[in-house]
């Protein structure tokens, strides 16, 4: 039995169908074979209805393009849509009544738009392929002089000739462009089929809510699909890419469109698909994703720092922003560094420098020493991204509304020669902005202050179901990621420890990792918005694993090592302690003998004895101990705290805690291998090895503690999952030794301040002396 694929994705060409394609064919549909000599797009497209050659050579031939097994088949060729007699045909010779089984898949999106997308596919493919690789449907958007022509040329000297053909004419120069007329082919599919094998799709539904489209083409194909629609394919994101068509460009293309597209909702209404087709199907009404269609610069966070200059970041934003407002949301918050080096702003750094001259000609004004936009340069870019951003707010390009600027940073407006699409700026909560509110406008506050304030500047500055966006607060009221009122992240930048926490709506919140090298690692993607300690925890902790054992992060068996998921804790479970039996001052020195080897290895770290007050023995040395560092410790003996894990005060800074900092900074120091060579001050770190002995003074010349014997246990730790397991060094293991002064020695304070200065007197006779010696 010939087999024909039992799905056709008929078009519109430029409509999204090579990402519905991927998702299926991922999913275990059978693609096209590609022949000898054929490009490779012929593996999404088989091309055989509308190529004549290709048609001429009938049904087996085409069937042969389909391995015959029990896979079902699919079809992606975009062309098929103008074709739909020559499919009923073929599929009416193959047996088993495939004809009625077969089921048809179209998108259509704003033929405008559409029309773009395929004058930029063609233009991309004059500027970047190869002569050879052409042909004449690419080169229909070339001059005569080989040169590219404008969107607006092209417009007119091929999509409104096509246009105004009628289908009986020679369609091959802008034949692509007719795929737009969409009630014509439509109106032929449901003559030929049974209209409930074929699904309509919505562009737009595909761009705001994949998820939804997903749902109806599973229900229309009656299984489960695994994998999903978001990733976005056949975008060519290249800087020449034209983003939005001119007014006249639209304006022309719209003159014959409109009633075509009048039409198609029309026929639609008519002709009730099948239950899971989204009805009444939404009409073209240039949404602000229109406006800015897939130019978001990529999944997952912009490349620092690289897109405040390549404009990745200013794309992505406004892609995000659209879908946000598209999607009904309204109150909404944007939130991104607005300068690449934000706490270093004052301090001019190159980067900042750079981008400051960046945004300098966008604005009309000059980035020179001293001058406003370098003085303020935080408040100036802020407007240059709110212009950025208008364009998504405005409501598409038939749309026009109003958008206005207002901000609470030192800002003068009227230095700003170019506003773009901002229709007005003022100052945040002034009467003058207040009044100068006008129906249906979107607004744009930057910097507005605590979050508590934004309902109350909702209604001083913004209109009944317009946008309103609140844009690059310096501070959070609530310490934490986003807002607690309701405002939408719609795009969210925030670096946290190690990393950077980002959501562009509307996808999920993540948390990335920033490596040594500048670039990042996606962590963590949360369903729902995490809080910012439990990112900030999660990047600190596995950029010190990465940076420990250089091992990628994805690769570390978080089961087998984390307990929790702070590296003080689980390196110093202890964290640091005197050895002064609990204050009881007769101790004066202890001695450990290590009985393991545990020197640091692929599979674990971890195992040595920290001195975070110690300091390196290096001859010639003179340098003090960090003062701030012993008044901790010494402020914990004066409290008569000998173990950090007693200290009270466990907040981040307390003196407990920043010991056991200190104890894990001088593991990480010794395990980049700085700490003997590069003379950095204090913290010594011993290592296990069998037979090695150490000793320690527990008490100073004065009969005290003393506060630089402090010390911490480190936890031997594996790192690598179980099959590893074998090599690891299971134990560490040591004795302690210690010696008191004998209380017979001394009858008062004085007396044992005196034997306790012997003592120490004699070790460091006997070695201090002896190691000098030799
Ligand atoms: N997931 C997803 N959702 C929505 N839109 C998407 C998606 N993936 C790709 N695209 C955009 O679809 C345009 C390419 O469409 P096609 O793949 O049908 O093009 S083709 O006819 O096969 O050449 C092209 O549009 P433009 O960017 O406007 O050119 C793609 O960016």
């Amino acid at each position: 039995m010939v087999r024909l694929p039992s799905i056709q994705i008929i078009g519109a060409q430029k409509a999204g169908t090579s990402a519905v394609a991927k998702w299926l064919f991922d999913s275990g549909y059978c693609r096209p074979l590609v022949f000898d000599d054929e490009p490779l797009y012929y593996s999404k497209e088989a091309h055989f209805f509308d190529i004549d050659w290709n048609y001429n050579l009938g049904l087996d031939y085409y069937a042969s393009r389909f391995r015959d097994d029990e896979l079902p088949a699919l079809d992606a060729t975009p062309d098929t849509l103008t074709f739909a007699q020559r499919v009923r045909d073929t599929y009416e010779l193959a047996e088993d009544n495939q004809v009625n089984k077969l089921a048809v898949i179209v998108i259509l999106r704003d033929p405008v738009f559409r029309e773009l997308s395929l004058y930029n596919h063609m233009a991309y493919a004059c500027r970047n392929f190869d002569q050879s690789e052409l042909s004449d449907w690419h080169r229909q958007v070339a001059r005569s002089d080989g040169t590219i022509m404008t969107f607006n040329e092209f417009v007119h000297e091929v999509t409104m000739p096509a246009l105004a053909t009628n289908e009986a004419q020679d369609l091959g120069k802008g034949r692509s462009s007719r795929h737009g007329l969409y009630a014509n082919h439509l109106k032929e599919w449901f003559r030929l089929f049974n209209r409930n094998q074929i699904l309509v799709l919505s562009y737009d539904e595909l761009c705001t809510a994949p998820k939804r489209v997903q749902d109806r083409i599973q229900r229309f194909l009656g299984r489960a699909i695994s994998g999903s629609l978001q990733e976005k394919i056949n975008s060519n994101d290249s800087h020449e890419k034209v983003l939005t068509p001119s007014t006249e460009a639209r304006e022309c293309i719209e003159s014959i469109m409109k009633p075509h597209n009048e039409r198609l909702y029309h026929l639609l209404e008519e002709n009730p698909g099948p239950s899971m087709e989204q009805r009444p199907f939404p009409r073209f009404h240039f949404l602000c994703h229109a406006l800015v269609p897939f130019i978001d610069g990529g999944k997952g966070m912009p490349k620092m720092y690289d897109s405040y200059f390549n404009d990745q970041l200013a794309k992505q934003a406004a892609t995000a922003i659209g879908k946000a407002v598209s999607a009904g949301k309204m109150n909404i918050q944007v939130e991104f560094p607005p300068v690449p080096n934000v706490e270093e702003v004052k301090f001019g750094t190159p980067l900042n420098q750079k981008f400051g001259k960046k945004i300098a000609p966008d604005l009309k004004m000059k980035y020179l020493p001293g001058s406003n936009l370098s003085r303020n340069l935080i408040a100036y870019s802020n407007v240059y991204w709110a212009k950025r951003f208008a364009g998504a707010l405005k409501g598409g390009a038939l749309g026009g509304k109003p958008v206005g600027v207002l901000s609470a940073e030192q800002v003068d407006f009227t230095d700003v020669k170019n506003m773009g699409d901002l229709s007005r700026s003022g100052k945040i909560n002034t009467d003058k902005a207040r009044k100068e509110g006008r129906n249906g406008e979107a607004i744009i506050c930057i910097n507005p202050g605590g979050e508590e304030t934004w309902p109350r500047l909702v209604s001083a500055h913004g209109q009944p179901n317009c946008p309103f966006v609140v844009m690059n607060n310096s501070y959070s009221t609530s310490y934490d990621l986003g807002n607690k009122k309701g405002f939408e992240e719609a795009y969210y930048l925030k670096r946290i420890s190690k990393g950077f926490v980002f959501r562009s709506f509307p996808g999920p919140w993540e948390a990335y990792l920033e490596k040594p090298d500048g670039t990042v690692e996606l962590l963590e993607s949360y369903k729902t918005k995490p809080k910012l300690r439990e990112a900030a925890e999660l990047t600190r902790w596995r950029s010190k694993v990465a940076k420990i054992r250089a091992i990628p992060p994805r690769l570390i068996d978080e089961e087998a090592l984390f307990d929790s998921k702070k590296l003080n804790d689980v390196l110093l479970p202890d964290g640091c302690h005197v050895d002064t039996n609990n204050g009881k001052l007769f101790r004066h020195i202890t001695a450990i003998l290590y009985l393991t080897d545990n020197t640091p290895d692929a599979c674990s770290f971890g195992g040595g004895t920290t001195f975070p007050l110690a300091k390196p023995w290096i001859e010639g040395d003179n340098n003090e101990n960090d003062d701030a560092l012993r008044i901790s410790a010494t402020r914990l003996l004066e409290r008569n705290v000998q173990h950090t894990k007693g200290d009270t005060d466990q907040s981040a800074n307390s003196d407990g805690r920043r010991l056991e900092m200190a104890g894990v900074d001088a593991f990480n120091r010794d395990h980049a291998n700085d700490a003997l060579h590069n003379n950095v001050g204090l913290g010594v770190r011993v290592m296990p090895q069998a037979g090695r002995l150490i000793f320690f003074h527990n008490i100073n010349d004065d009969g005290m503690s003393d506060a630089t014997s402090f010390h911490g246990g480190e936890e031997l730790i594996s790192i690598v999952t179980d099959h590893q397991s074998d090599m690891l060094p299971k134990n560490k293991e040591y004795t302690g030794f210690f010696k008191e002064i004998s209380i017979k020695s001394f009858s008062n304070l004085d007396g044992f301040t005196e034997c306790a200065a012997d003592a120490r007197r004699w070790t460091k006779q006997a070695y201090y002396n002896e190691r000098l010696d030799c």
